[in-house]
């Protein structure tokens, strides 16, 4: 690769963290995903949860009847862990094809958690058996301890319920999803090596920080959980995600939200990036000076982590600049408003 190129042609990357919602807003934000990439982890936290592999296939026909014509975009489903879970039904789903991970919300952890996971001992049985059959737990690492500050939850789970999860599950695969922290980071590199655990990164946090949020004012579309750390833990992740290591990979954890819903005395967490996903990590790739590692880390890391073949096809990128598209409507009535909304971006897929 030369030092400043203009065109860049890279794998189909996958999304390894991805919010698509269901109804008219699954068919609004679904074709921009399924324009940038070959497969997505689909998140189970809808209203009510995707739970058994009954669930997980409706909700797959759902998106795949939503799909643009012809477009080969591969939802991969996801199953959310709760205290009742079945783990014959998590076995099922996975040998027949439905369930290709797993995810644990803490209880009250995030949007639409109230379902989530109460107790570790709980789920043991559920946790046993996923290691047995090869299905990852991806988790939203953050303590619900509201006497934690907000800034330390991810910190404090790391340094106390993971190290649980990880010495009673020790052949378990674990992606912590969403790091936004040095700590992440440090214990992604440690245990890393050993093929047990992994981390998705998204694009708002290698661009944004927690002053971000309070920049001339209070701006809620910049209000996601984990929320956004100091710069010195932004500045990690970049180095992380830039480093080419196999642990870190491509999740955005766009969370698409009514704009009424985040424009609110008590707006929903979650920021939407699906429109320029490929876009915006390209940018912080170029922006490091670490272009020849884009790949790696948008379309073959995860694919690695998850055992599965990287896509076969590739998109090609353009250093000719892209405006970030304004507000995307959904129904007439609601409308969602894109990270970066209305900026200029320096890439752009052909
Ligand atoms: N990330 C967020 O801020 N929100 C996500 C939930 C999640 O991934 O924690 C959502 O579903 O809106
Ligand atoms: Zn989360
Ligand atoms: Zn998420």
């Amino acid at each position: 690769m030369t030092q400043h190129p203009q065109r860049l042609t890279i794998r189909r990357p996958d999304d390894w963290h991805l919010h698509l919602r269901t109804g008219a807003m699954l068919r609004a934000v679904l074709p921009h995903s399924a324009a940038q990439l070959g497969r997505a982890i689909v998140m189970p936290n809808l209203v009510p949860p995707v739970i058994t592999a009954a669930q997980a296939e409706t909700y797959r026909a759902e998106i795949l009847g939503a799909l643009p014509a012809g477009s080969r975009f591969q939802p991969l489903m996801t199953a959310y862990l709760t205290d009742g879970t079945d783990p014959d039904d998590l076995e099922a789903g996975k040998k027949a094809g439905i369930f290709t991970a797993v995810k644990m919300y803490p209880a009250h952890a995030t949007t639409n958690s109230a379902h989530g996971v109460t107790d570790l001992e709980k789920v043991a049985p559920c946790l046993d058996r996923m290691a047995k059959v090869g299905l990852p737990l991806l988790v939203h690492g953050e303590v619900t301890d509201q006497k934690v500050d907000i800034f330390d939850r991810e910190a404090v789970f790391i340094d106390t319920v993971l190290p649980k999860i990880r010495n009673r599950h020790p052949d378990l695969k674990i992606v912590l999803e969403h790091i936004t922290t040095a700590e992440g980071v440090a214990v992604v590199r440690k245990y890393g090596p050993t093929g047990k655990l992994a981390a998705t990164i998204t694009a708002h946090h290698l661009m944004i920080n927690r002053s971000s949020i309070f920049a001339g004012g209070i701006r809620p579309h910049l209000y996601c959980l984990p929320i956004a750390k100091r710069e010195t833990h932004r500045l990690a992740l970049r180095e992380a995600a830039t480093s080419g290591e196999p642990w870190f990979f491509f999740g955005t954890d766009s969370a698409p939200h009514p704009i009424g819903a985040k424009e609110s005395a008590c707006g929903c967490a979650g920021i939407y990036t699906a429109a320029t996903a490929v876009e915006l990590y390209t940018q912080v790739f170029d922006e490091e000076g670490k272009l020849d590692r884009l790949e790696a880390f948008t379309s073959l890391n995860g694919p690695a982590y998850y055992d599965l073949p990287p896509n076969d096809d590739t998109i090609t990128l353009e250093k000719s600049g892209l405006t970030v598209p304004d507000i995307l409507d959904i129904d007439g009535k609601t409308a969602v408003l894109p990270f970066r909304s209305g900026e200029r971006l320096d890439w752009r897929l052909v």
